[in-house]
């Protein structure tokens, strides 16, 4: 048999875009439903009952009875795919010692995993009881290995603490805006202390039992609220695990997670997994606003990045497997069913509700909405009737108990008011339902009423078109519930809250003409059958293994750790070094706005860096856009070189400072800059920004990322039309920041200064034979780890790189010695004025300090470092470095693309880093 070709292959090269690949594989799926159909036994004439309950087929291993998608050579290919869930699909029940009975509950999830013939499903989760004995344990595994599942063994304290008590009564309410507990203060905050330690334990109990049986090459999906640790805990466990995530619940709002006191931590938590998926685009755009307003991370297109890693974040709707439902409605279980309905309720319309009993389905909601109905319209009081079923859940929850009388209390107080001595209008079933039961329900009903306060998505919306196909029912949704984004067009949409509109849309619904009827329900029958729980499966496979092929991709262009030994070890036998800390506060929020705004020396970095500057081999320097206030302030005490405002002031701690300004700059601009950055600081709270000297800097990572990312917009629009129009500045754009500074300046084009400086100061004898540079910096300042790059190398990383080639170099050995004003170099900013709004700074596009090769520097570095004033510069040879290749060390802080050759993670690993340096030294 010849079927759509393989697309699981996780060691597959990627196609071409995100875009193609879809588009490709809904072609396949497409031919693959085309190929189903024609194939007679597929039709669904004279079905038989086996034939459609799949879902326990599939689960004993019998996922052969509908045709497999085989590979051309007629091979199944067949990745492994461990599904983690808290619940498995079978709940046991202990016959004996060694005894168990499974029943087994065909959910949504297996029902969609059981078309995905290119995975081969094991389901790992607990069963449902508590097994504290081994023998028993022994007994269970084995059984449960029968129907692929692997069981977690959880005690009754931990189910207590991690299931009824974190799960459900704090994360549930709170995912679905009802927020958290109203208890005792003190108490809330003891017992969810132990509940989030129980949630953790619980994750954690997960992992072992995932690591244990996981293999090469296996995809992890895990799912829901009450495993969010799990990705972090696997990828703990193998770094190299393909781990998804996928939340059935919404992700509320970030105001809303902001609450939850393990916010952060459930959400870095979640970041561990390589993709995250969500119903819709809502639930997923929640989920990065809270990454980012409340950690701080970069929120993109594609989903979250924290130092270069990202996690990617998508909408993958859930569907239902509708062929289930239609073919189930031909059986004669189901017929039987629908016959005794019919004539139980003949000569009445009957209206429909199918939920857990959860105070999320907004079940009293729905009955006073009922009742207003009956109130306002005598006419239909004997003519519908409304069949609740309320699927008990949760029961050990105070508050679903709570729930359960309440519901009761306004059913009896409606049916005393409207019902007779024959009939009620509300018939309301504490119960579950079985599967030909609940078809045969969907298949007689009218007007389906779902009113959910806040649902993930709700397949019971979905099920009951599936099985509307003669009826063409109308179904009233909630615009709360994720289905309202699929089924809206089609559904009669309200707000649960707004019973006098419910009530409203029962009569309209109530007395809809067939014509209408038929429109809408094609409408949804056509989303349902075609938007199937196996394409949702399919697809989230399918996009989790690009995505790690994606990833690898990504990591290529991050530069490796940085060496720490080898680059102590090229220290130590180096004889002439330079340090070069280019040292900025980031960009990135961290903890408190105020201690953060001015920089600080990390408190640790201070003995290691006496160590270093005391070195009389070592020059020590550091780089800053800060103005020279702070560089005095943290600084001052060492014996050390300092560039503030990115070099446009220069000065070794034992002497004055000395300015590259030349004097008779032109500054006007700076006026109106800083009227510009006053009114956008005014208006954003929480920005500021910071008049130096040279440059202003108005920074707004603490205020609202979005709103400062469109103010900023704003601003630099501005900025460009007016005031800085005919100025020559750079607009230099952070992530979180926009900074205006004289044209051409740059951490990069300043270390031709420092060395100069250096250089003559010094009076060096010996060339540089080490240089190690560690930094965050801005990309336009990456031109700082360029420099010392004896060749640059091919640019895979999509950076423009500055090309210090010979003119820089030799602008190095013709630099001046001196740097005060009165012999500074011409600025380049007096010869490029015209090259401002783009970033390419230096208006000669490569970073060249002096650009066209002239200066007027009257002092010349070369011939072995001393500085000879008479020598022509034409004449000077470069021989102030001699880095031998390998004996250079540049380092980026933070993981990203970057021209830096190797990173270092966090600040934390920069302090550790030179403190060893210092020791070692
Ligand atoms: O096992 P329980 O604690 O009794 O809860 C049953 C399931 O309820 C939740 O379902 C959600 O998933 C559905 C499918 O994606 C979605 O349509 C619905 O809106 C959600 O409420 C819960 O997320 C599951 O984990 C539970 O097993
Ligand atoms: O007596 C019942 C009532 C409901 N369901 C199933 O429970 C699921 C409810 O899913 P939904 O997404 O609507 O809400 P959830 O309960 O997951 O929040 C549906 O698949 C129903 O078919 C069931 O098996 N028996």
């Amino acid at each position: 048999m010849v079927m759509p070709a393989n697309h699981f292959n996780g060691n597959s090269s990627l196609p071409a875009g995100r875009i193609q690949r879809l588009l490709r594989e809904r072609e396949l799926r497409k031919s693959h439903r085309a190929y189903y159909y024609s194939n007679e036994s597929n039709r669904g004439e004279g079905i038989d009952v086996e034939q459609s309950i799949l879902v326990e087929q599939y689960l004993e291993g019998a996922s052969a009875a509908r045709e497999g998608w085989e590979k051309p050579e007629g091979e199944l290919f067949r990745q492994r795919l461990l599904v983690v869930a808290n619940r498995l699909p079978v709940s046991a029940v202990r016959r004996g010692e060694e005894s168990w009975s499974l029943d087994v509950s065909g959910g949504g999830l297996v029902s969609a995993l059981l078309g995905v013939k290119e995975v081969e499903a094991k389901w790992i989760g607990w069963a449902g009881v508590n097994v504290p004995d081994e023998p028993g344990q022994r007994a269970l595994t084995k059984a449960l290995a029968e129907k692929r599942c692997i069981p977690v063994f959880l005690d009754e304290d931990i189910v207590h603490q991690y299931y009824n008590g974190y799960c459900n009564n704090i994360l549930w309410p709170l995912f679905h805006y009802l927020g958290l507990p109203q208890e005792d203060r003190l108490a809330t905050t003891r017992s969810f202390q132990s509940q989030f330690a129980a949630y953790i334990k619980a994750n954690e109990m997960f992992a072992d039992v995932v690591n244990e049986h996981y293999e090469e090459g296996d995809v992890v999906w895990c799912h829901d609220y009450h495993l969010m640790f799990l990705p972090k805990c696997l990828k703990e466990r193998n770094p190299n695990m393909k781990v998804g995530w996928f939340l059935h619940t919404p992700f509320p709002s970030s105001e809303i997670h902001r609450t939850l006191p393990s916010r952060s931590e459930i959400l870095r938590a979640v970041l561990a997994a390589d993709l995250v998926g969500f119903h819709n685009y809502d639930y997923a755009r929640h989920f990065v606003s809270a990454c980012t307003r409340i950690m701080g991370l970069e929120g993109t297109p594609e989903g979250v990045e924290d130092h270069g890693k990202l996690t990617r974040v998508a909408a993958f709707p859930i569907g239902i497997d509708s062929d289930r439902f239609i073919h189930a409605l031909k059986s004669p279980q189901v017929q039987e069913h629908i016959k005794e309905l019919k004539e139980r309720f003949s000569g009445r319309k009957v209206m429909l509700g199918v939920d857990r009993l959860d105070m999320i389905k907004g079940i009293p909601q729905k009955i006073l909405a009922f009742e207003k109905f009956l109130e306002e319209n005598a006419y239909w009081r004997d003519k519908v009737v409304l069949l609740q079923i309320a699927v008990p859940t949760r029961t050990d929850v105070p508050e679903y108990q709570k729930l359960t009388s309440q519901v009761h209390e306004i059913v009896g107080r409606i049916n005393g008011r409207f019902g007779t001595l024959t009939t009620v209008p509300i018939h309301h079933l504490d119960r579950s339902l079985d599967f030909f039961a609940l078809c045969a329900l969907y298949a007689v009903t009218d007007v389906a009423l779902v009113t959910s306060l806040r649902d993930g998505m709700n397949l019971v919306s979905y099920e009951f078109v599936a099985c509307q196909g003669d009826k063409k029912g109308v179904l009233i949704l909630s615009e709360f519930a994720g289905a309202a984004q699929s089924l809206g067009a089609g559904a009669i949409l309200v707000n649960p809250w707004n019973i006098t509109e419910v009530a409203a849309s029962i009569g309209q619904a109530l007395n809809m003409s067939a014509e209408e009827r038929e429109k809408r329900h094609l409408h949804n029958y056509h989303h349902v059958t075609g938007h199937t729980a196996q394409e949702w499966a399919e697809t989230f496979v399918s996009e989790l293994n690009d995505t790690v092929v994606e990833a690898q991709q990504r990591y290529r262009q991050i530069p490796p750790h940085l060496p720490v030994e080898e680059a102590i070890e090229r220290y130590l036998q180096s004889s002439n070094r330079l340090l070069i800390l280019a040292i900025d506060t980031p960009d990135r929020p961290g903890g408190d706005q105020i201690r953060e705004m001015d920089l600080k020396l990390h408190p640790d970095l201070k003995e290691p860096l006496k160590t270093l500057c005391s070195d009389p081999k070592t020059t020590v320097v550091v780089l800053s856009g800060s103005d020279r206030t702070v560089l005095d302030d943290n600084f001052g005490e060492y014996n050390m070189w300092l560039a503030a405002e990115n070099g446009m002031f220069l000065r070794s701690t034992k002497g004055d400072w000395m300015t590259t300004m030349p004097e008779h700059s032109n500054m006007e601009w700076v006026d109106s800059v800083k009227h510009v950055f006053e009114y956008f600081t005014e208006r954003t709270p929480r920005s500021h920004f910071e008049l130096r000297e040279t440059s202003l800097v108005w920074n707004y990572k603490y205020a609202d990322v979005e709103f400062g990312r469109l103010q900023a917009r704003d601003m630099l629009q501005h900025l460009w039309t007016g005031p800085i129009s005919n100025a020559s500045v750079d607009v230099v754009q952070g992530s979180r920041s926009v900074e205006v500074r004289p044209v051409g300046v740059t951490k990069g084009v300043t270390i031709v200064r420092i060395l100069g400086e250096i250089v003559h100061s010094k009076s060096i004898s010996a060339p540089i034979d080490y240089v190690l540079c560690v930094g965050h910096s801005l990309g336009k300042d990456e031109d700082l780890y360029t420099f010392f790059e004896p060749e640059l190398p091919p640019d895979g990383t999509g950076i423009t790189r500055p090309k210090f080639s010979d003119a820089t170099r030799s602008s190095l050995d013709r630099r001046s010695g001196k740097c005060g004003s009165k012999t500074s170099q011409k600025p380049s900013h007096q010869r490029h004025t015209e090259n401002k709004r783009n970033g390419n700074s230096n208006g000669n596009g490569n970073g060249n300090v002096n650009g066209n090769g002239n200066s007027n520097s009257n002092g010349v570095v070369g011939n072995g470092g001393r500085r000879s004033s008479s020598s022509s510069p034409n004449k000077i040879t470069w021989n102030v470095l001699d880095l031998k290749g390998d004996n250079y060390f540049s380092c980026v802080v933070g993981q990203r693309r970057t021209n830096a050759r190797y990173l270092l993670p966090t600040s934390e690993e920069v302090v550790s880093f030179l403190t060893y340096l210092s020791r070692a030294s």
